[in-house]
């Protein structure tokens, strides 16, 4: 299972790899986590935003976790699987089950779209930290559409069995207030183009989609920051940025999938609706990172 002292690096969001059928396109499943396993990212996460989570089925899930452990496993790297729904209960079995298929930790969104108080999202984590799987919360409100509160953030992560967080809040605040704070649990970047910000004000890395590709100098420009090679870092990363707003110029994972087809590391960039392929204008701009 994945501590929190482990929790720090680059962690990659893979997308769900469909045929054009619709159907999992598992034979590419293996190679694909396994070539960023080999190039050094610190753990995997199946299921997330950008494994297309709302359209995945349970028994999906279930094949995909357990055939991304099994890679993970030899390369002693951590799974991470995303469970959270909007429905509290939901959220703690579909939590069990990935840890029943291996997850070395579950990914929580904060329950979108019900609008629930702070109290209400509170105790939606502490019922799926009783899981017993460590728990990362994902706080993302341009998705959810409700925004936690800091003092809220700082309770969440106190919680037994909540490891950290992933912060896609879209700006520097909450984890400029986390860190003045003195908040102990490690926090990663989950808003790619804030990655070098998030850094600069303590994060302990990223979970990022964009890492899917060039993922060896999104690890260089972690590893230039952590040894104090702050203006090579910040060059490095501001090489980056094009691709960073290309990926997120139409919705993520369409971008993304679109350059792994490309690049054949997937079979297709077939989508689950309501998502849709990305514009020809996109990809003639995403042609030059294939
Ligand atoms: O899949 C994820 O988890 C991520 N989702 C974010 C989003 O699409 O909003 C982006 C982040 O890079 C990873």
């Amino acid at each position: 299972m994945l501590n929190e002292q482990d929790l720090k690096g680059i962690f990659v969001p893979v997308v769900t790899p469909l045929l054009e059928s619709g159907d999992l396109d598992l034979a590419s499943w293996e190679p694909y986590l396994g070539k960023l396993l080999e190039d050094g990212v610190s753990g995997i996460v199946v299921n997330g935003t950008t494994g297309e989570s709302p359209t995945v089925t349970l028994d999906e899930l279930a094949a995909l976790t357990t055939a991304a452990k099994s890679v993970c496993r030899k390369a002693e790297r951590p799974v991470i699987v995303g469970t959270g729904t909007n429905d509290t209960a939901s959220t703690v079995r579909k939590t069990a089950f990935a840890g029943e298929h291996g997850a070395d930790a579950a990914l929580v969104v904060v329950p979108y779209y019900s609008r629930p108080s702070q109290e209400g999202i509170i105790a939606h984590y502490k019922q799926a930290a009783r899981t017993g799987l460590p728990i990362i919360a994902y706080e993302v409100p341009s998705r959810t559409g409700i925004r936690l509160a800091p003092d809220t953030v700082r309770t969440i992560l106190e919680i037994d069995g909540v490891i950290g967080l992933k912060d896609s809040s879209g700006g520097i605040d909450l984890m400029t207030e986390l860190a003045r704070s003195g908040s102990h649990k490690p926090v990663l970047c989950g808003e790619d183009a804030y990655f070098h910000a998030m850094l600069s004000t303590g994060a302990a890395g990223g979970m990022l989609a964009s890492a899917n590709i060039r993922t060896s100098s999104f690890i260089e420009i972690y590893e230039q920051f952590g040894q104090g090679q702050l203006e090579a870092s910040r060059r490095s990363f501001g090489a980056l940025l094009p691709l960073i707003r290309l990926l997120f110029q139409e919705s993520n994972p369409a971008p993304l999938k679109w350059l792994l087809a490309r690049q054949g590391r997937i079979q297709s960039d077939e989508l689950r609706l309501p998502l849709t392929p990305i514009s020809n204008e996109l990809r003639e701009q995403l042609a030059s990172w294939i």
